[in-house]
């Protein structure tokens, strides 16, 4: 039933973006025709905010905790964004890592109401008249998904819409952009996934996934039609399967305000974390062995960002490459393989190099570890566990302090568990993960964070920043100063006992600091207007949206 009151104001009630619910004043009451439609009293935010928290601990499973939320973000945004902001920490795994997953794999089954644009491949002559029914005239973020690769759990066709759902809410909650100035989509061009195809409640186009012929064309019609839509808008890749998403990067990045978050967030986040695990282990990266598993977008995209780092520290183009080692599910990456994109060819080892290991084929991750002092070990493979007992100690054995980084998503991806390498350490590796995981115990002193190095530090300072700033690209350069202002910001270099990266409840304050560092970078690149640090400071405050009434 909708609710209209007397007023001309009434539809205000049902309004997300304009509701308070039982927080409407007497005086509000009055004059929006709210009287008799609400309970007598009248609440405050805070109250609110205290009994959504009861309601969400009273949930059986954080599966409903997340529906609870997302309902609340439906009904009422600014109390729904309270909510959050009053707990970060117990916030963020409920409507993002790992829960978000269960959500997008459960989409069709618990779908509410509609959130966003759904373009789907039948309604391929129409892209630009669909954008026109968006929600909100001004948009400030995009994200966009095809729902192929979803965290680590593959292809979930519609469902991977829970992701542009779940990073636009951490746009608001972190980076402080208007939620009605947010747009998620999903590009519906098919699923492969057969349990999709085959559930009778699926509510994407039933259909196997459109070759890449009209793939790449539908994403340029796409791109056509938010550049005329929406020019000034950023959009964001998100979860795009590797075959697509480097290429659309390449294709966009020089002609639109656009990023690959997969690709350049996870890589400036995870140099941020190596920036703080370089200070307590006492030696700069450009001197380390850097191992990657898993030679994806995800994968590449960080040893791009780390060889760069090297050769900024020093390292000759040519020394950078040789001391980063990326194995893939066949084994390591050599140049004799034909079965390398160009990206991945770039971290290619002559056969040469590994001639004496007297290894049978392609060497694997724990041949590598044997024959290299490896003192960075990162996965992003979605190879659950993939982080042995036997890899791990053998890496330190010959290291202080290994430098782990189980990175996959959600949890049960991850290549490691922290207090496994806590153990097989005795204590010694600088850990980070990229879902959440519990802290580590230790005996003589109070329990110790783990890390979550996870694009969620990076993306919604860099909407922040270049919303603020008004910059029409995104440089690498502006990628780097966001990963530079998150390493500056780790505990780690003050305590070499805490996690290396800030606590979630500061994240808001460091996003600020990430977004002047980027604003500043667009400015200097010439990407965005002239503007003074107090100009770029004054337009950040102003550019934050807060969720009180
Ligand atoms: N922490 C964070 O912020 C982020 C984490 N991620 C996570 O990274 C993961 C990968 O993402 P993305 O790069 O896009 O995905 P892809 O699926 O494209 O890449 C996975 C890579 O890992 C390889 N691989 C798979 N299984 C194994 C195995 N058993 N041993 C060795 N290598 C293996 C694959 O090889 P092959 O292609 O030959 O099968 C491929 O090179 C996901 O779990 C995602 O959630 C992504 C972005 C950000
Ligand atoms: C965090 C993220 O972007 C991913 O796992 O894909
Ligand atoms: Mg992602």
């Amino acid at each position: 039933m909708t609710v209209t009151g007397t007023g001309d104001d009434g539809v205000i009630l049902d309004d997300p973006m304009r509701t308070k619910g039982t927080a409407f004043t007497a005086e509000e009451r009055a004059e929006h025709g709210l009287r008799g439609l609400l309970p007598y009293a009248v609440t405050t935010l805070e109250d609110q905010v205290r009994r959504c928290w009861g309601e969400v601990d009273r949930q059986a499973t954080d599966l409903q905790r997340y529906v609870y939320l997302r309902s609340l973000q439906d009904r009422n945004e600014h109390l729904f964004y309270s909510v959050l902001a009053a707990d970060v920490p117990t916030a963020l795994p409920l409507v993002y890592t790992p829960t978000v997953a269960e959500g997008c794999k459960r989409f069709s089954e618990l779908w509410r109401r509609p959130r966003g644009l759904y373009l789907a491949w039948p309604d391929r002559d129409a892209l630009r008249d669909m954008l026109r029914n968006r929600p909100h005239d001004e948009v400030d973020v995009i994200v966009v998904t095809d729902g192929q690769r979803i965290l680590g759990i593959g292809d979930q066709g519609v469902g991977g819409m829970g992701i542009p759902v779940g990073k636009l809410s951490l746009y608001t909650l972190i980076g402080g952009i208007d939620p009605a100035r947010t747009l998620p989509i999903l590009l519906d061009v098919g699923t492969d996934n057969p349990d999709l195809l085959d559930d009778p409640f699926y509510l994407g186009w039933r259909h196997r996934r459109i070759d890449d012929e009209d793939y790449f064309a539908f994403v340029e019609d796409f791109v056509a039609a938010v550049e005329a839509e929406l020019p000034e808008v950023l959009l964001q890749w998100e979860d795009f399967a590797t075959p697509h998403a480097a290429p659309i990067l390449a294709r966009y990045r020089d002609r639109l305000l656009t990023f690959n978050d997969d690709i350049q967030g996870t890589a400036a986040v995870a140099l941020g974390a190596l920036q703080g695990a370089a200070e307590v282990a006492g030696t700069r990266l450009a001197d380390q062995q850097v191992v990657m598993l898993g030679a994806g977008s995800a994968g590449i995209g960080v040893m791009e960002m780390v060889r760069q780092e090297m050769v900024d520290q020093g390292r000759s183009p040519d020394e950078a490459r040789s001391r980063c080692w990326v194995v893939d599910v066949r084994g390591l990456l050599t140049t004799d393989r034909d079965d390398l994109s160009g990206d991945q060819r770039a971290f290619a080892h002559d056969p040469a190099d590994v001639a004496d290991w007297d290894v049978e084929g392609l060497p694997g991750l724990a041949d590598v570890v044997e024959h290299v002092t490896v003192g960075v070990l990162l996965g992003l493979s979605t190879a659950q566990g993939a982080f042995t007992e036997d890899i791990v100690r053998s890496m330190a054995a010959k290291v202080d302090r290994p430098v782990v980084f189980p990175l996959s998503n959600p949890t049960a991806n991850a290549e490691a568990r922290p207090a496994e390498l806590d153990s097989w350490t005795d204590g010694r590796a600088l850990i980070a993960t990229g879902s959440p995981f519990p802290p580590l115990a230790r005996a003589d002193g109070p329990d110790v964070p783990v890390a979550q190095c996870n694009n969620v530090y990076i993306f919604p300072a860099v909407g922040l920043a270049v919303t603020a700033a008004k910059a029409t690209r995104v440089t690498d350069a502006m990628m780097r100063a966001a990963a530079r202002a998150l390493g500056d910001a780790s505990p780690a270099l003050h305590d070499p006992h805490a996690p290396l990266l800030p606590a979630w409840a500061d994240v808001r304050a460091v996003a600020d600091g990430i977004a002047l560092a980027v604003a500043r970078q667009a400015v200097a690149d010439g990407v965005a207007p002239e503007a003074s640090d107090d100009e770029l400071r004054d337009a950040i405050r102003a550019t934050r949206w807060d969720p009180a009434y």
